[in-house]
């Protein structure tokens, strides 16, 4: 049947399109390539153990789940490329960066924080952005946020962090109450809520919103100088975001809105794009500024650095195997290229390991040997273990250093001769918190919307946190902590005159029982 009238998003015609594409029947086999006997497909009245298709069947689909990502476990992603508009050669040699209109392949993998596999897009929460890029030094992998600042700069905070943000061990439920106890506990922490509560907190679709990798990236240049930069994504589909309400709304009726919308996108040819660009301090910058240009939880100054365009990131290609292109997919940001050595601090030395752990643990030994993952180059001592083993370095020497022209290391002559060493520092300053408050929320409607979602988000938080969060409020500017306060003592009264949730049509249990009831 040809349905003329009716129009398909991609996302629907998905199945059709294959057919459309594959025109011919092929034969089905077992995962041997034995081929399938009509008989075998039935097994309803056979000895099912003798049923090799069942066995077969079976014992794959039972082993079918890995673990989910510990964090950022739900998402969606794409192919694409990078294109070089700008010369940045003054600030780095790294190849993928050099020579205006080179064009690199990547992948990238959108994905919410928190939220299970299978949870909502519309939750007020961090989004995720990682890419890989497959350059010929190498791959490069950033893995950003949709909001500019980090959480916290202790790397031992992590797992306390992500317990207290994610489902409470008894009710299963994430609770506001942990969530808030974590600011109180470490008040750092509130710049990025502060973002979150605010209109930044739920973009309308991964498309239209900016992504950050938040740290403080070391680049060198050929002659070895460095320099320091913050990288920022900024989405060519205008920012949009969701109030509380639309999103409430949005999720009721689609909770994969994100990744729907990124997939009909695609679909359809409207490819969505990022400008890549990068907010430059030199050498001598670091020693003049009034603030920690490291510091992961605030923003540099404006008026202290300059921004450079680097060039544009296109997504042009759906993936077409989610588990094979993105759940097996090993975003790790210390893979880094030549030109790039990357972040300095503390907290970039943790996610050095905690990234490799995690994949050794969700993926096997040899995360770099998966399709999705794998270099346009390797040539390394690794050996053996889970597989995929690849073509497991055939017979080549598998020890450093030998006398048989195994693999050796090259000489980097552009290498900066001397590293930077970054001290980290528990203190809070709540003056970029109370600047947030008054200028980066830019209007009183978006103050109003920003203390009624902080309200939500407070009115089931119990003692003593409540009081404790009020009491920070009140530090970073009374008027914040007297408008919630009020907004509070609405929602108390709206509670207690509730009479419980609205009654449904109750169906008539209609079928066949033993018992009369
Ligand atoms: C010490 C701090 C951090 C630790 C220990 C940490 C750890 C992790 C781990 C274990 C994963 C799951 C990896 C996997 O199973 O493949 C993950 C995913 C992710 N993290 Fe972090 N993280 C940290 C900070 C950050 C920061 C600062 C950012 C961004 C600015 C970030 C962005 C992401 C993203 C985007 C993903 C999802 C990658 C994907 O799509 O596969 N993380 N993180």
């Amino acid at each position: 049947i040809i349905y003329e009238n009716a129009s398909y998003s991609p996302e629907e015609r998905q199945f059709l399109d294959f057919k459309l594409n594959n025109p011919k029947t092929i034969v089905w086999t077992k995962s041997s390539g034995d081929p399938v006997e009509i008989r075998e497909v039935v097994a309803v009245n056979t000895d099912h153990f003798n049923n090799q298709l069942f066995v077969d069947t079976i014992s794959s689909f039972s082993a079918e789940r890995l673990p989910e990502r510990i964090t950022n476990a739900k998402g969606a992603g794409a192919f694409g490329y990078f294109v070089v508009t700008n010369d940045v050669s003054k600030y780095t040699y790294a190849d993928l960066f050099n020579g205006i209109g080179k064009k690199t392949p990547l992948v990238a993998r959108f994905s919410a924080v928190v939220q299970n596999k299978g949870g909502t897009d519309l939750g007020r929460e961090s989004r995720g952005f990682a890419v890989k890029f497959y350059t010929k030094q190498g791959n490069l992998d950033l893995a950003c946020l949709h909001i500019p600042v980090f959480l916290y700069r202790d790397p031992n905070f992590v797992s306390h962090l992500m317990h207290g943000v994610s489902r409470n061990p008894q009710t299963n439920l994430i609770s506001s109450t942990s969530r808030w106890d974590v600011a109180i506990q470490r008040p750092a922490t509130l710049n990025t809520l502060f973002w979150l509560y605010s209109d930044y907190g739920i973009p309308n679709g991964y498309r239209k919103a900016d992504f950050f990798p938040v740290h403080t990236y070391e680049l060198a240049n050929k002659h070895g100088e460095t320099h320091y930069v913050r990288f920022n994504f900024r989405t060519e589909q205008g920012f949009s975001a969701f109030t509380n309400q639309q999103a409430a709304e949005v999720s009721g009726r689609d909770p994969d809105y994100f990744v729907k919308d990124l997939f009909n996108a695609i679909g359809r040819g409207d490819y969505p794009s990022w400008r890549l660009e990068m907010d430059v301090l030199t050498k001598h910058d670091l020693q003049t500024v009034d603030y920690n240009p490291f510091d992961v939880t605030g923003l540099w100054t404006n008026g202290t650095f300059t921004t450079v365009q680097i060039g544009r990131l296109v997504l042009n290609k759906n993936v077409e195997n989610v588990f094979r292109d993105l759940e097996l997919a090993a975003f790790n940001p210390s893979n880094l290229v030549p030109g790039i050595p990357g972040p300095v601090d503390n907290l970039f030395k943790a996610r050095r390991t905690a990234y490799r752990m995690a994949q050794n643990y969700r993926l096997g030994s040899n995360p770099n040997k998966i399709l999705i993952n794998m270099p346009l180059y390797a040539r390394t001592y690794n050996r053996d273990g889970k597989p995929p083993v690849r073509g497991n370095m055939g017979n080549a020497p598998h020890y450093h250093p030998n006398s048989f022209n195994g693999p050796m290391p090259y000489v980097d002559e552009n290498q900066p001769a001397k590293t930077l060493r970054v001290l980290g520092s528990m203190a809070v300053d709540f003056q970029p918190l109370t600047y947030f408050y008054n200028h980066i929320i830019e209007s009183e409607a978006h103050r109003r919307r920003f203390i009624s979602n902080l309200v939500d988000s407070l009115e089931s938080v119990v003692p003593p946190v409540l009081d404790k969060v009020l009491e920070l409020f009140d530090l970073i500017d009374h008027d914040l902590k007297r408008r919630v306060a009020v907004g509070l003592e609405a929602a108390y009264a709206r509670r207690r005159a509730d009479r419980g949730p609205p009654s449904i049509n109750t169906p008539i249990r209609n079928f066949p029982t033993a018992v009369n009831y």
